[in-house]
């Protein structure tokens, strides 16, 4: 029973019940359950939540509205429902495919499927034809909850959809995109698709909301920064063609960046409404990585004068699908609104142990710095001995080549602009390429080919006639003469050996054009990768040290990257660590606005 049990994250609401998952006075807790505040005097903390909580429910009372007013038949699903509340879908869902956040430009390419996605191979690899090629797990159908938020999207309204790490919010923006770009596809710059940092964009196929709006580091006032705008045409244009906004990570907006840019919007737009009316998709995790603190006191975009105003509908999503153990996700979810329990303390103080995996592909080490994962990388690829090492240099591109900012764009790419590869190398996909093969898809170097003897993966037609697959046993490098091999890569979760070939990634505007690119082979060195550069993914097997984790944040952003406990290994677990982003965001009450989450999913009632 407990097997088919859906692993549901948060809250949409304060109102939530303890009893099932009592905190004893040992845990982290310092947020009052609201069961707890009608039995005695109220402190002032508690009061400020109780009030803040009246708030949340009128507008949550205002949201439903719009959601009651959405007809149930085109939910696109088939336990849909015309009640106002999400409700958890009535059938398992399917088996996550191991995706992380980033939009290939492959994805733009696939055949618009009704409300699922799904990636497209491009590579090629040693598959037999006769060897069918599975469909079903690639295919992800939008939950309930998250086919309500597109809708509501797709109706023109404003929206910020939250969740905990694992719940899909990458999947659904990236399927708000597709729609909304199939949707505008004849108005130019209709759709402006940004982050808040660099590497953000880059895995969502956009630009920083800076680019996007065209203020540089964004230092002077709105009303300054709506000048310098309106000097600049290519910037002017931008602003006022957009009909939607999209931001991605929005944890790491800083406020007052929120709000110049809802000003700035009204001055160049000349409507009264902040960002001057335009549509906004904003999305990302408060509790994840917060905007950088440039020495002051942090404020987050939810605290921006304009953001109630610029929104109006929020959403959490709570099924979780990163993880599939309730208890994982209870520990998480403790983690994540620092309610830790002794329990889950001593739990995570267990993931100590060194795990030995037999097919000798070792978790990823997450680091919060850049220079740490080299080095482990740069360590251990010179631990391989007897293998000649094949070095691919990027080709790079765009209008902002050769310029400091096109260099700190190219920089953000999850491809490197130099590769090393050995045979026996541990690599990591970064693009996605068929259901099985994803980004963040494990594997080991076994061999070089020029490719010649292999076959397209999935066959081009079925029933044509069949290529000669590639057999050359692992560390079997071919070189023909003259031509480039390429790494064969052999897949932890397939076992399947595929040939890489060179990917691009690009930095493009709205009105397409091109500000950077990369051609790469989409390969990264995966025994090592940085805490910033694994948001957003799904690793099967994950180790970090938290005595090296400093930065708010950081503990929870690495710890829920793993599918599994099976597959994690914590080093130097300490529950002070993991409090500190969590006593950032109480002091500014946005727990309201997402509850406590266990693998139970209770809700707003
Ligand atoms: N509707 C769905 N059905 C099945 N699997 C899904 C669905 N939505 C998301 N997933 C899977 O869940 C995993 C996590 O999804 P995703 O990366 O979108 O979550 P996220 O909320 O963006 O996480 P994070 O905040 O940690 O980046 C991925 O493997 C993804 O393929």
């Amino acid at each position: 029973m407990s097997q088919q049990k859906q692993v549901m994250s948060g809250l949409r609401s304060i109102k939530r019940d303890f009893s099932s998952n009592p905190v004893p006075s040992s845990s982290q807790d310092s947020t009052p359950s609201s069961s707890q505040s009608g039995t005695r005097t109220l402190s002032g903390m508690e009061k400020r939540l109780r009030d803040i909580q009246a708030a949340l429910d009128e507008r949550a009372a205002c949201t439903e509205k719009v959601l009651a007013s959405y007809p149930s038949s085109q939910s696109g699903l088939s336990s849909s429902s015309s009640n106002s509340t999400l409700k958890r879908p009535a059938t398992t869902h399917p088996e996550p495919a191991n995706k992380r956040r980033q939009l290939p430009s492959s994805w733009n390419r696939d055949p618009p499927t009704a409300h699922t996605t799904q990636s497209r191979n491009t590579i090629g690899t040693v598959t037999p034809k006769t060897s069918s090629v599975p469909t079903k797990p690639g295919l992800v159908a939008l939950s309930q909850e998250q086919t309500h938020i597109l809708r509501l999207v797709e109706q023109g309204n404003s929206v910020f959809y939250t969740g905990s790490a694992g719940t899909g919010k990458s999947v659904l923006l990236r399927e708000i995109i597709k729609t909304l770009k199939k949707r505008y596809s004849k108005v130019p710059d209709a759709i402006a698709v940004t982050a808040s940092t660099g590497i953000a964009a880059c895995n969502i196929g956009g630009v920083t909301i800076h680019s996007f709006a065209g203020i540089g580091l964004g230092i002077e006032d709105a009303e300054h920064l709506a000048t310098k705008v309106k000097k600049n045409k290519k910037a002017m244009a931008r602003w006022l063609r957009t009909k939607v906004l999209i931001i991605d990570e929005v944890s790491m907006v800083d406020g007052e960046l929120f709000d110049k840019l809802a000003r700035m919007g009204s001055f160049l737009r000349r409507h009264v409404e902040p960002f001057g009316g335009i549509q906004l998709v904003v999305t990302g995790d408060f509790f994840q990585l917060p905007p950088v603190n440039k020495g002051g006191q942090v404020k987050f975009a939810f605290e921006a004068e304009y953001w109630k105003q610029a929104i109006k509908n929020t959403f959490n999503l709570t099924q979780v699908f990163r993880q599939r153990d309730p208890e994982f996700v209870d520990m998480l979810n403790e983690m994540r609104f620092g309610r830790l329990t002794q329990k889950s303390i001593m739990k995570f103080k267990r993931l100590e142990r060194e795990i030995d995996y037999e097919d000798g592909v070792s978790a990823t080490e997450l680091f919060p710095r850049r220079e740490d994962v080299e080095n482990s990388n740069r360590l251990r690829m010179s631990g391989i001995q007897g293998s000649h090492e094949h070095i691919y240099t990027a080709s790079d591109g765009g209008v902002l080549y050769g310029t400091d900012q096109g260099t700190k764009m190219l920089a953000n790419f999850m491809a490197p602009q130099q590769l090393k590869l050995k045979v026996g190398a541990q690599v990591m996909l970064i693009k996605n390429m068929d259901e099985f093969h994803v980004n963040g898809s494990m594997g080991t170097v076994v061999q070089f080919s020029d490719g010649t003897d292999w076959t397209a993966y999935p066959p081009p037609e079925e029933d044509g006639p069949k290529k000669p697959t590639s057999k050359g046993p692992a560390g079997n490098e071919k070189k023909p003469a003259g031509g480039m091999v390429w790494p064969v890569v052999e897949f932890l979760t397939s076992r399947r050996r595929i040939l890489i070939q060179p990917e691009v990634w690009k930095v493009e505007l709205p009105n397409g054009e091109i500000q950077v690119s990369r051609t790469q082979v989409p390969l990264i060195l995966s025994w090592a990768m940085s805490i910033h550069k694994s948001q957003g993914q799904t690793l099967e097997r994950v180790k970090v040290n938290l005595a090296k984790v400093f930065e708010k944040g950081q503990a929870y952003v690495a710890l829920s990257r793993a599918t599994s406990l099976e597959g994690l290994q914590v080093l130097h677990f300490d529950p002070a660590k993991v409090r500190a982003l969590l006593s950032y965001i109480i002091s500014r009450s946005f727990i309201l606005f997402t509850g406590q989450g266990t693998s139970q999913g209770r809700r707003m009632e």
